[in-house]
This record gives C-alpha cells, sequence and structure tokens, in this order.
C-alpha cells in the first residue's frame, strides 16, 4: 500500500498534467508533450541551438535546479533507437505500475520511429517532459530523454555525425550505444573518433570526461555464446574490450581510449524483435505483433536503465548539474562547434599545415628563381622557419592525444629538416662556381697530364709519359661523357657518379693546396720582404670602405 503511495507521489508527480508555461499557444495548442527539437542541423551542415525551446524544458520552474539524469540514444541510422526511446517514455509515464509495457494493442508513440531505409530523426531532439523522480537516497532528479539523429546516413558528413554523437554524449549521464548484430571493431573506432572529437571541445580534467555508456547490441543472435541480457552482455563487452600484450598497439590504443573515456561501461544483448516489426510496413508498433522474447528482456533493459536505483545524475569536473547548468553547458559546447577552431574530424591530426606552410616559407627564401643565398644565412633562415612550423602544430587542437600527438611531432621535424636538405641542395645548384666544378677539375687534370706527359717523355721516362697520357686521354672522354649527359639530361646516375668523383677530387686538391701554401708561408714573405701590414689595421680599412 504505501510503496504505491510512493510511486504515485513521486514517480507520478508530473506525468499527468503538464507543467510547462508554453509561451506560445500556437506551438503546444494541446499541451500534450511532444519531442522537441533543440539541435538543428541546417542543409549547409552547421549546426543551430534552438536556445529558446532548451531553455523553455529546462528552466521550468519545477526542474530547473534539479540535478539532471540526461539519457541518450545514438548509434548507426535506421537502427531502432527511436522505437526503444518510445519505450523509456512508456516506463516513465506508467512507472506506477508493474505492466508499464501497457495495453498489446497499443500502437507506440512518442519519438518518431518509422519502417524504412531512409533517415528519420535529425539533430538531438529532447522530450518536452522532464521526469521528477525520486532516487532510493531521498534526492528528486530531473529526468531527460534525448534522441538523436543516427550516425552515418547519406545525407551527413563525417563531422555531422561526429559532433551529433560527441554533443549528446557530452551532455548526457548515460549514453546508450545501439548497435546493430555484434560489437564490430569499426564500432569502436567511431566510438573512439567521437569520444575524442567531444573530449577536444571539454576542458582537460584528470577525470574521466563522460559518464555511463551502455553498449546496446541488437539483434543478437547468439544467445548460446553469451544470453541475452545484461550479465551476457558483460561476459562479451569484457572479451571484446579485453586488452592483452599480444594485440596490435591499434587495437590495444582503441580498447584504452575507450576504458580512459568513461567510468562506467556495461553491455546489454537484445534479441531480435521478430519479423513483424522489421519487416511490415503497417506494424505500428503495438506490442502483440513483437516477440516475445524481445519484450521479456525489453522488460528487463528499460527498468535496468532507468529505475530511480540506476539512474546516474550527471556531473561534470566531478560536481553535479542541474537543468540550469546543464542549458548552460550546451550552449558553451554548442560554440565550439559552430567555430572553426576545430579539426574536422577526419584529419585527426593537422600536420599537413605547418609542413606545406614551412616548404612555403623556404621556397620565398631560396627557390625558385631567388639568387643564391649563402649556406649560413639558410641555416639562420631554417631555425627561424622550423620553430615556427612546430609553433603552429603545437598551437593546433589535435585529435588523439598526447602521447599519440608526439608521434606526428616528430613526424613534422623529420620532415622539415628533409624539406631543409632539398633546400640546401638546390641552393647550391645556383652557385656557380658549384656548377662549374666539374670541367674545371677536369681541365686542371687534362693540363697538368699534358705538361707531366710533356716533361717526362722530353726527360725520356717514357713509361710515365704514356700513363700520363692514358690518364689525360680518360679525363677528355669522361669530359666530353659529363658535357653529354648534362646537355641530354639522359644517364644521369652517370653523371651524378662523375660529379662525386670531381667534387672529391676538387676538395682534396683545395685542401692540399691550401695546406702547401699554409706551410709556405714563411717561404713567400722571405722571397717578397714587403713592410708588414697589421692585419688588425686592414680590417678595419675594410670595414671603413
Ligand atoms: N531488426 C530490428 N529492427 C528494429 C528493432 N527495433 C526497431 N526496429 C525497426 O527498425 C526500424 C527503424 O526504427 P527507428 O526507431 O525509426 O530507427 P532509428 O534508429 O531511430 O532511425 P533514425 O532516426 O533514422 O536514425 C523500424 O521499422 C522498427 O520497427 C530491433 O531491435 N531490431
Ligand atoms: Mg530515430
Amino acid at each position: 500500500q504505501q510503496h504505491d503511495q510512493v510511486n504515485h507521489e513521486g514517480w507520478w508527480s508530473l506525468s499527468d498534467k503538464n507543467v510547462y508555461d508554453w509561451s506560445s499557444e500556437e506551438e503546444e495548442p494541446d499541451g500534450r508533450a511532444r519531442p522537441i527539437q533543440v539541435l538543428l542541423v541546417k542543409d549547409d551542415h552547421t549546426f543551430e541551438l534552438d536556445e529558446a525551446a532548451l531553455s523553455r524544458i529546462l528552466l521550468a520552474e519545477e526542474v530547473r535546479d534539479r540535478d539532471v539524469v540526461a539519457i541518450s540514444v545514438a548509434g548507426a541510422f535506421r537502427k531502432g533507437k527511436s522505437f526503444l526511446m518510445d519505450f523509456m517514455l512508456r516506463y516513465m509515464y506508467n512507472h506506477a505500475s508493474d505492466t508499464w509495457l501497457g495495453n498489446a494493442d497499443e500502437p507506440l508513440t512518442g519519438f518518431s520511429w518509422r519502417g524504412g531505409s531512409e533517415r528519420e530523426t535529425t539533430g538531438i531532439q529532447i522530450w518536452s517532459e522532464v521526469f521528477l523522480v525520486d532516487k532510493p537516497d531521498g534526492s528528486k532528479v530531473a529526468v531527460l530523454l534525448m534522441d538523436t539523429q543516427g550516425t552515418f546516413d547519406s545525407q551527413s558528413t563525417l563531422r555531422d555525425s561526429a559532433t551529433v554523437f560527441a554533443l549528446s554524449t557530452m551532455i548526457s549521464s548515460m549514453q546508450v550505444y545501439n548497435i546493430s548484430q555484434n560489437v564490430q571493431e569499426d564500432d569502436l573506432q567511431h566510438l573512439q573518433l567521437f569520444t575524442e572529437y567531444g573530449r577536444l571541445a571539454m576542458e582537460e580534467t584528470f577525470l574521466k570526461p563522460f559518464q555511463s555508456m551502455i553498449f546496446l547490441v541488437r539483434d543478437w543472435s547468439f544467445p548460446y555464446e553469451f544470453s541475452y541480457g545484461q550479465e551476457g552482455g558483460m561476459k562479451f563487452l569484457e572479451k571484446r574490450l579485453k586488452i592483452s600484450e599480444n594485440q596490435h598497439e591499434e587495437l590495444q590504443n582503441v580498447r584504452k581510449h575507450i576504458h580512459s573515456c568513461f567510468t562506467n561501461i556495461s553491455c546489454f544483448l537484445m534479441p531480435h524483435p521478430g519479423l513483424k516489426v522489421a519487416t511490415n510496413p503497417n506494424f505500428d508498433g503495438r506490442i502483440k505483433e513483437i516477440d516475445g522474447e524481445f519484450i521479456n528482456n525489453l522488460k528487463v533493459l528499460v527498468p535496468w536503465l532507468l529505475s530511480p536505483r540506476n539512474i546516474d545524475v550527471k556531473e561534470i569536473n566531478g560536481s553535479k548539474i542541474t537543468c540550469r547548468g546543464l542549458l548552460e553547458y550546451f550552449k558553451a559546447y554548442i560554440k565550439i562547434y559552430q567555430g572553426e577552431e576545430l579539426p574536422h574530424p577526419k584529419s585527426m591530426l593537422q600536420v599537413e599545415i605547418p609542413t606545406v606552410g614551412s616548404a612555403f616559407a623556404f621556397l620565398q627564401v631560396c627557390g625558385g628563381d631567388r639568387p643564391f643565398l649563402a649556406p649560413s644565412e639558410l641555416q639562420a633562415r631554417h631555425s627561424v622557419i622550423r620553430e615556427e612550423a612546430l609553433q603552429v602544430f603545437r598551437g593546433v587542437k589535435k585529435m588523439g592525444g598526447e602521447e599519440f600527438s608526439r608521434r606526428y611531432l616528430q613526424q613534422l621535424e623529420g620532415e622539415i629538416d628533409e624539406v631543409f636538405v632539398q633546400y640546401i641542395k638546390h641552393n647550391d645548384s645556383k652557385n656557380i662556381f658549384h656548377a662549374a666544378r666539374t670541367p674545371a677539375t677536369l681541365f686542371v687534370v687534362i693540363f697538368v697530364m699534358y705538361v707531366a706527359a710533356g716533361i717526362t717523355g722530353f726527360v725520356g721516362v717514357d713509361i710515365i709519359a704514356s700513363l700520363c697520357n692514358m690518364i689525360l686521354g680518360l679525363a677528355l672522354i669522361t669530359l666530353c661523357t659529363w658535357a653529354y649527359i648534362r646537355y641530354s639530361g639522359e644517364y644521369r646516375e652517370l653523371g651524378a657518379v662523375i660529379d662525386q668523383v670531381a667534387g672529391a677530387l676538387w676538395d682534396q686538391a683545395l685542401h692540399k693546396l691550401y695546406n702547401v701554401a699554409a706551410n709556405h708561408r714563411h717561404l713567400y714573405h722571405h722571397a717578397f720582404p714587403g713592410p708588414q701590414v697589421d692585419e688588425a689595421a686592414e680590417e678595419q680599412d675594410k670595414k671603413r670602405d
């Protein structure tokens, strides 16, 4: 008797009368509760929050200062999300009785659902009636039901899907992830992408950013492996989300990420509702036509989600949120998604921007038809440009977390250094002496050999003379070959070898020459004794000029 009364007083406190002061009578002529579109995804893929409508719901006098429980359903489109939501509504409205499922002939109404292959729900819809529920600890909380646009329909971009999913996860205290038949790796990957997209818009906290995640597997067809319901679901999910050492890094990362995002993770396996539900176009949701097994599990699922004992109050940064607070958060979050600062969810990290930027900066310094630049100057500019590019990278909002982005930072540094090496070569090729190095070296070799052959032949050391002649001939052939390669652009590998050998020879000879000159300076001074020049004074003269 008493139990009944509590239910009536507590649970029914709002259900049989409408508590909202609808500002516009035309909008809600009969005063009945209905789904309210609060988030709109427009044709040009921008988002709009209907603040007025949301305020009317969340700032109603009875609920605005109550702690809020927000329950949302999200997942791929056309998988029965709205259909399930309507059963939740029924539970909220009829909780007083054990027969909350109601009449077997009653059509299912509430959030709009239907059969067919085209999407139905768009944006985010909230049920206009917020339910007041007494928790076992004596507190009265406000329960908000939220239906969302299915992900991956053919009219939405990935960003649209990610935004709706992320927003609903950020706003809700319990997110039901509605998936079909199995938990596939791509389901987990999408969850990772969407939650990461959500986390980007939130402030960093040491707490897990989101609360309860309930994997709801629809049309589960392997009850002989894992039984329907929550227990089988938990065992199944545990297996799916297990992290082991010998797993590929990619698989481990997804699992670690999901564990790091939610305070509670659970799973429920739901049987198929029967062919009438799935394929009959005239099916209107009456229980009579739904498989008994589905109904039995529905009777477990909905109370498991919504019973006063099990609902979680929304918390952000560890503190409980009221309806009024939730409105403010909703407004703040949507602003971030409307702005430009978030990356596109497709490009997990915007690495290409700074790299391209840095290459472009190099181009302006020494690319194309710019004249030869002193190597030290190029090095200095490189350091500046590199630092700028890294700054850009650090400043851009990135998905994937610290560890992930560090790897990309290293990659970026590597790429910039590679670009730098390219430009050093490019710059060097503009040095006219550099370009003339090979023919000059060869000419010198030819000249030296010619003289050497002449002298040794004259002296009578024939064998050395013919050796010199042979080298001379070889150098001549090499020079012709080199000229042909430079002219025609063919056999470039051979050309590169010639350049290398000539370069080495040039460097060696220059080095030797310099050494010889340095060693014999005293001889020079001895041979041409002139007035001693004060080097410091000479320097100063130069500067004055
Ligand atoms: N196979 C199967 N079909 C279901 C289930 N629940 C509902 N349906 C059917 O799936 C179809 C789509 O239902 P909705 O609730 O409109 O689906 P939704 O996920 O909200 O779709 P969108 O709003 O377009 O994202 C309807 O014909 C339902 O009868 C289920 O558990 N399994
Ligand atoms: Mg829907």
